[in-house]
């Protein structure tokens, strides 16, 4: 067939690369398609005999009839790839990429037709077969569905495998109406090795391809749990020709035309262990394997005996030969090169995607971006990271974009006044979770685990999408909790913080118990009309163990379905799924928690025992009594998240405030002499009193500023790809404002380590700017921050009014200061410290025994 014209769909990609140059090593000509930029890079960069190129921008939209002229085959290896499509959309150019290209094949006469397709058609996305030993062949079909795709929270393997399996199956079916068509397709496994010389090496480490895996491996990063069915790019590329060469099959019939191209099941283990000895210059890099999680199951093997005997493929490529070959360009000084150039900002490289880095050596190394994500306290690190990079960090982590922002301006540019696309939250696909939950994002990655959707967390809104159910949840809070409906509750909060102070008063030692169980106590009435009785009431402690849970689901490593999102679909028998049942229990748990207080709240409305006003209370007498199993619903998870969304923010918050006071006796005084001249001693003071009580709201307002309690908010997701100063923001993008940073700008806050509430001169237009920072952005702002500032408030006022706060003493009877030192987490803390209170005079002492502790 020598000088005969073979079309390739994608021809700049790895497969098809490798397989242009083999067939033009066999003397056919060439005809590959690209799209936009690609194309003319190519025509611009490549000049090879035989090899021409043709533009076409969407393969499920385009006009090939131009790239179908004249040729004698077609090798279909383009490949639209899920990215941050819709679910429908990405189906639909799954298929339509395969349809349409086939459609206008047969349209032009051509029979000869070579798909490329993916061993994820041959099992279900939950890739449970691949962990169940035996052998999967060509026969096999994986099962996958819209539904399982949504019921998996669009977890990529899902999305990619069901595409897939949809694509092949429409593929046959077409065929089966043309059986004219001489269709194959080919199955390879995970595709690996050196890269085609014809064309550019990847620029970035986002397009290695599979072979990331083993640039990762070889750099100090992990290693995924899969299958570990490993192929040499040259061998598909040699399966796809085969494929196209053999004839005479069975017409129309998928039994004979599909075609498993796979060498051999290895593991990282051995891998890491061939590489050690062929390759030792790279062992350094590699991780201790032994202590990688364990596959769940034992591996399935790829049965590839179809391609030996009718492709008479011959012998495939070793394993160890594609890692050698794989790691031996990662070496290459064009391959380095060009990534190092490029990584931080894989977008940069793309046409009309900018770079704002500076060009040279400040750039972070390639695979830095990961590896010097910090662990703790990321907000100084960042802010650091501010003065070398700018405003703006734009980190591509595995392909997935992060944008830090430490800019007040830019916060509000992007997620107040583009709040339409800013407001989503982030879906952390696997492999940002995989690797940067250990370093990275322990607080992002604290809000979309898969452990931590199977218990049933990602049903408040906090976490949720920004769609529908998202808005119709965050009414009911933010409605009831309002400036305006603020003062209904004032009551309750004045009283709270005064038992607080004075039970602290009696047992300093019990500072942090007592502010979460009376924090506790004013939402849990706030919301359920339910008076807490003590820390374990558990209408209090049960939600505060599903929010343990939720911690220790989320906390890095600790379940390995955060590692492999599909093992969800595994069986309970499988060895490794027992944090299925944990799942289960916490579910069981969480659902408690959040229905019981709902339960409670509606069925004691007549009889009066629930207390009015309370956010349930209110939308059931709204409604008469009765609301729809939607409506309660919503109500339940929405009510859930006051808890969730306000207990330790103000908690930390409170700490705050006790700790800036033990290091700042001055500002006592002084807010003591405001509090003293405005309110009296006579009586206590009130949120009532707030707007006479400016230095008391400076203090309120420093705290927050000071050590705000979420220093790097909670994420946002981008929802269209956008453009900032010249910025590429990718659609999909996790945008995280570094809060902390932009309170302690000297610029706009001198001295920002000092707590100084005179920085405000009283005025109210600047105590607002710190608020409008420390409770987040846009339609995502916090919808208790009224509410929370009252709680602080009556916290604050009422402990200066009656007490002068103290540092606690260590054993040798010496005061020991408080460091300025943050817990980790999206919510920080205050590192604990000791504390004494000490009565201001009888007069307080009798004021705060005055209050009653009665169920009000
Ligand atoms: C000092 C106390 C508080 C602080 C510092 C605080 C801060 C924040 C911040 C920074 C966010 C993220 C906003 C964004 O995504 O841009 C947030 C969200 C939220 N907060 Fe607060 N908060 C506090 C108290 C409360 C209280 C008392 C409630 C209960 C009524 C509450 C309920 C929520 C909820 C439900 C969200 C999620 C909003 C959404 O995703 O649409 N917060 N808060």
């Amino acid at each position: 067939m020598s000088g005969k014209l073979v079309l390739i769909t994608g021809v700049s990609g790895f497969v098809a690369g490798h397989t242009a140059e083999q067939l033009l090593e066999k003397g056919y000509r060439v005809r590959g398609t690209a799209r936009g930029s690609k194309y003319e890079h190519l025509v611009k960069t490549v000049n090879r005999p035989g090899l021409e190129f043709i533009r076409v921008d969407d393969v499920a939209t385009a006009d090939f009839s131009e790239a179908l002229k004249g040729v004698d085959a077609v090798l279909h290896i383009a490949c639209p790839l899920p990215g941050r499509k819709e679910l429908d959309e990405t189906f639909s150019s799954a298929v339509e990429g395969t349809l349409n290209f086939v459609r206008q094949a047969h349209a032009a006469g051509v029979r000869n037709v070579v798909v490329t397709s993916s061993f994820g058609t041959l099992l279900h996305p939950s890739h449970g077969p691949a962990f169940s030993g035996g052998s999967l062949n060509e026969k096999n079909w994986g099962e996958g569905s819209r539904q399982d795709v949504i019921d998996n929270n669009g977890d990529v393997f899902y999305v990619y495998m069901t595409a897939k399996i949809m694509a092949e199956k429409a593929l046959w079916k077409f065929v089966a109406e043309h059986p004219e068509m001489d269709v194959k397709t080919i199955l390879p496994g995970y595709i690996m090795g050196p890269y085609p010389r014809t064309f550019s090496l990847p620029t970035s480490q986002s397009s290695l391809g599979t072979n990331e895996f083993i640039w990762n491996m070889i750099h100090k990063g992990d290693v995924p749990i899969a299958p570990n069915w490993a192929v040499d790019v040259r061998d598909v590329a040699k399966g796809h020709i085969l494929a196209m060469e053999t004839q005479g099959l069975p017409p129309a019939d998928p039994d004979h035309r599909r075609f498993i191209i796979n060498s051999a099941t290895y593991s990282w283990k051995q891998a890491a262990a061939h590489l050690i000895k062929a390759r030792p210059a790279v062992a350094a890099g590699i991780i201790d394997l032994e202590t990688a999680p364990n596959p769940p199951g034992p591996l399935t093997e790829l049965d590839n005996t179809r391609a030996k005997e009718v492709l008479k493929f011959g012998e495939f490529i070793t394993p160890e030969k594609t890692f050698e070959d794989a790691v031996d360009d990662f070496s290459s000084p064009a391959l380095l090169g060009a990534i190092a150039g490029g990584t931080l900002l894989a977008y940069s490289l793309a046409p009309g995607r900018k770079s704002n880095l500076p060009p040279g050596p400040k750039r972070l190394p390639v695979i830095g971006n990961v590896h010097q994500m910090p662990q703790e306290s990321p907000w100084l690190v960042f802010s650091e990271w501010s003065k070398t990079y700018g405003d703006i960090i734009h980190v591509d982590v595995f392909g997935q974009s992060i944008v830090i922002i430490n800019s007040t301006q830019a916060a509000k540019d992007l997620l107040d006044k583009r709040s339409t696309i800013y407001s989503d939250r982030p879906v952390l696909v696997r492999y940002l979770k995989r690797y940067a939950m250990y370093a990275l994002l322990t607080f992002a990655t604290t809000i979309h685990q898969e452990m931590a959707t199977l218990c049933g967390y990602n049903r408040t809104f906090v976490l949720q999408h920004y769609g529908d159910e998202w808005r119709k949840q965050r009414r009911l809070v933010a409605q009831d909790f309002g400036m305006a409906n603020c003062p209904q509750y004032y009551d309750l909060q004045n009283k709270e913080a005064r038992l607080l102070v004075r039970n602290i008063l009696k047992d300093p030692s019990k500072l942090e118990s007592e502010i979460k169980l009376r924090i506790g106590i004013i939402i849990i009435r706030t919301t359920y009309g339910y008076y807490v009785q003590s820390a374990d009431d558990p209408i209090l402690a049960n939600p505060l163990t599903a929010m343990d849970n939720f911690s220790k689901s989320t906390a890095p490593g600790n379940f390995l379905v955060d590692f492999v999102p599909s093992l969800k679909g595994v069986p309970g028998w499988v060895p490794g799924s027992g944090f299925l049942q944990t799942a289960k229990e916490w579910k069981k748990i969480m659902e408690a928690a959040s229905w019981n207080p709902v339960n409670y709240c509606r069925d004691n409305l007549e009889t009066g025992k629930t207390l009015m006003p309370n956010l349930c209370g209110n939308i059931y007498q709204e409604a008469g009594g009765k609301l729809s199993k939607e409506a309660e619903e919503q109500l339940v998870w929405a009510s859930s998240s006051v808890l969730g969304g306000g207990l330790d923010t103000n908690m930390s918050s409170a700490l705050t405030f006790f700790m800036a006071m033990i290091l700042n006796p001055r500002i006592q005084k002084k807010a003591q002499a405001e509090l003293d001249e405005v309110v009296g001693k006579d009586r206590l003071p009130s949120i009532s009193d707030k707007a006479n009580l400016p230095y008391i709201r400076s203090i309120m307002t420093e705290v927050f500023r000071y050590f705000p309690a979420i220093p790097l908010s909670i994420p946002h997701a981008s929802t269209q790809d956008d453009e900032y100063n010249g910025i590429f923001i990718p659609k999909g993008s996790l945008v995280m404002p570094n809060v902390w940073h932009m309170l302690h700008d000297p610029e706009i806050y001198p001295s920002p380590m000092e707590f100084f509430p005179e920085r405000y001169n009283g005025l109210d237009s600047e105590m607002e700017k710190v608020k409008d920072l420390a409770f987040g952005f846009g339609r995502r702002v916090c919808p208790g921050m009224h509410f929370a500032e009252g709680t602080l408030f009556a916290i604050i006022a009422t402990t200066l009014a009656t007490c002068d706060i103290l540092p606690g003493l260590d054993e040798n009877g010496n005061e020991v200061l408080p460091k300025y030192r943050h817990t980790p987490g999206t919510i920080s803390f205050p590192e604990p410290f000791t504390l004494r209170l000490r009565a201001r005079s009888p007069q307080a002492t009798s004021l705060l025994a005055e209050v009653s502790s009665a169920i009000e």
